[in-house]
This record gives C-alpha cells, sequence and structure tokens, in this order.
C-alpha cells in the first residue's frame, strides 16, 4: 500500500509547514487539501455565488479548474488560468472556505480529488479530515494543534512578513470563530482519528515538531 502521513489541526497550527518540510524530507506528493476549499470559495465569489448554496458550491467543486505549478522552487496556484497564488492565502479566502466546507455535497465533491493524490512513493496530507474521513488507512496520523493565542501571533507574523496590516485581537477572533464553524459541522468536523497522535506545539519550534512527526513515521518503518 502507498504509505500516507496525514497531520490535521486547527488553523495556524504549523500543518502545512510540517506537511511541506516532512514531504520534502521523504521525496513524498503533498496534498494541501485546504487549498481546495479555498480555490472553491474563489470560485463561487468569482461566480458571484451564494457560497451558502450547496448545490451551485458542490458543482463548483466538482468543475474546479486548479493547476499547483512549481515555479522557482515555489507553487503557484492558477485558477481558471489565473494566477492566484496571494489570494488563496487572504482572509477572505479562508472564511469562504469554512463556510463551504460545512456543505456536505462539497465535501462529498472534493472526495475523489483528494484520494487521487494518494501516489507512490506516498503522500503527506494537510487539512482537517485527513486522518478521520478522506484517509481513514493513513500509516501515521498527527493532529498538530497549539493555543489560539499562539495560533494568531503565528499568523500576525505571517501577514506582517508580506507586509501586511494587522490586528492580533481581530486574528484571534476570526481564529476563535473558524475553530468553532470547523469543529461544530456535523461533516467531517475537526476532531483527532482515534489512532492520531496528538501534538501541541504551543511551545515547540518548527524542528522540534519536526523531530516528533519524523521520529513517529521512522517507527513504523521499523
Ligand atoms: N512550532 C511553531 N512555532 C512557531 N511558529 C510556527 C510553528 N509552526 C508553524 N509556525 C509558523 O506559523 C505560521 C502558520 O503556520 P502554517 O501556515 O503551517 O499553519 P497551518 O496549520 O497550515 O494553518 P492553516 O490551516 O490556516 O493553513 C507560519 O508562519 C509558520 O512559519
Ligand atoms: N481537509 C480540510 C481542509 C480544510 N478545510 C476547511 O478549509 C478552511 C481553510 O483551510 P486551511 O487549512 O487552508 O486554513 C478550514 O478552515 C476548513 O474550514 C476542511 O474543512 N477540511
Amino acid at each position: 500500500m502507498i504509505p500516507v502521513l496525514t497531520i490535521d489541526g486547527p488553523s495556524g497550527a504549523g500543518k502545512g509547514t510540517i506537511a511541506r518540510l516532512m514531504a520534502e524530507r521523504l521525496g513524498w506528493h503533498l496534498l494541501d487539501s485546504g487549498a481546495l476549499y479555498r480555490l472553491t470559495a474563489l470560485a463561487g465569489i468569482d461566480r458571484s455565488l451564494s457560497l451558502d448554496d450547496a448545490q451551485a458550491m458542490a458543482a463548483c467543486a466538482r468543475a474546479l479548474d486548479v493547476d499547483f505549478k512549481i515555479i522557482n522552487h515555489a507553487v503557484v496556484i492558477e485558477l481558471d488560468g489565473t494566477d492566484v497564488t496571494s489570494r488563496v492565502r487572504s482572509e477572505e479566502a479562508g472564511m469562504g472556505a469554512s463556510k463551504v466546507a460545512a456543505l456536505p455535497s462539497v465535501r462529498d465533491a472534493l472526495f475523489e480529488r483528494q484520494r487521487a493524490f494518494q501516489q507512490a512513493p506516498g503522500l503527506v496530507a494537510d487539512g482537517r479530515d485527513m486522518g478521520t474521513t478522506i484517509f481513514p488507512e493513513a500509516t501515521v496520523k498527527i493532529f498538530l494543534t497549539a493555543s489560539a493565542e499562539a495560533r494568531a501571533e503565528r499568523r500576525a507574523k505571517q501577514l506582517l512578513e508580506l507586509g501586511e496590516n494587522v490586528s492580533l485581537p481581530r486574528l484571534l477572533e476570526d481564529i476563535k470563530a473558524r475553530d468553532e464553524r470547523d469543529s461544530a459541522r456535523s461533516a467531517s468536523p475537526l476532531k483527532p482519528a482515534d489512532d492520531a497522535i496528538t501534538l501541541d506545539s504551543t511551545a515547540l519550534s518548527i524542528e522540534e515538531v519536526l523531530a516528533i512527526v519524523a521520529k513517529a513515521v521512522a517507527d513504523t518503518n521499523r
């Protein structure tokens, strides 16, 4: 079976960072499932659709015309032929994603697209339901978390580095709202798989988290 490492957890816990570093280290493929929900929201916004319209948003998700390109060692994301790399990371896309992700029809529409990422020699998949719903058979499952305050501070630092204006209280509010919506929804809510390793990164550096995850993967190969 093609091995899969899943990294789930709340927004800003460091999933994307650790998933990318682990994929590089292992030479495995990478699935950023949040990007698919963000792109679905952006496609809906661009078509002036209501993000609550389950049927229209599912059709949008199914027909998503996306391309992930590597240009000069960086990922470039195109939606309908347009570069949306920066837009995908915006708070508008994140909050929109969290709305459309609560629709079971949208989750169903993206199911097979995500499963198709499981290619040799292996896959690192980052999201909310990678270990519970999309890859329940995964070799190693990590549930990466951190306090809401630490996550808001990390996000603020990230946005400041991008030259964006930030309000820490506003970021903290958004993170808590997103946590609440992601955890309370009935379709694939944010929660650790029964067989996941839960890792609280509040007081850990990226290198320390990476070492723990790498050891968990190495331990399964013994
Ligand atoms: N252990 C850590 N200590 C300090 N900063 C961290 C740590 N892990 C990640 N970061 C930083 O926090 C920010 C958010 O990390 P990242 O984007 O990987 O989170 P995420 O869980 O994928 O978030 P989202 O689900 O919203 O995409 C980044 O700037 C990253 O460098
Ligand atoms: N497997 C997933 C991944 C993401 N979501 C939703 O998308 C939002 C954006 O995700 P990021 O990881 O890019 O921040 C997130 O808040 C979730 O609502 C999901 O439901 N399932």
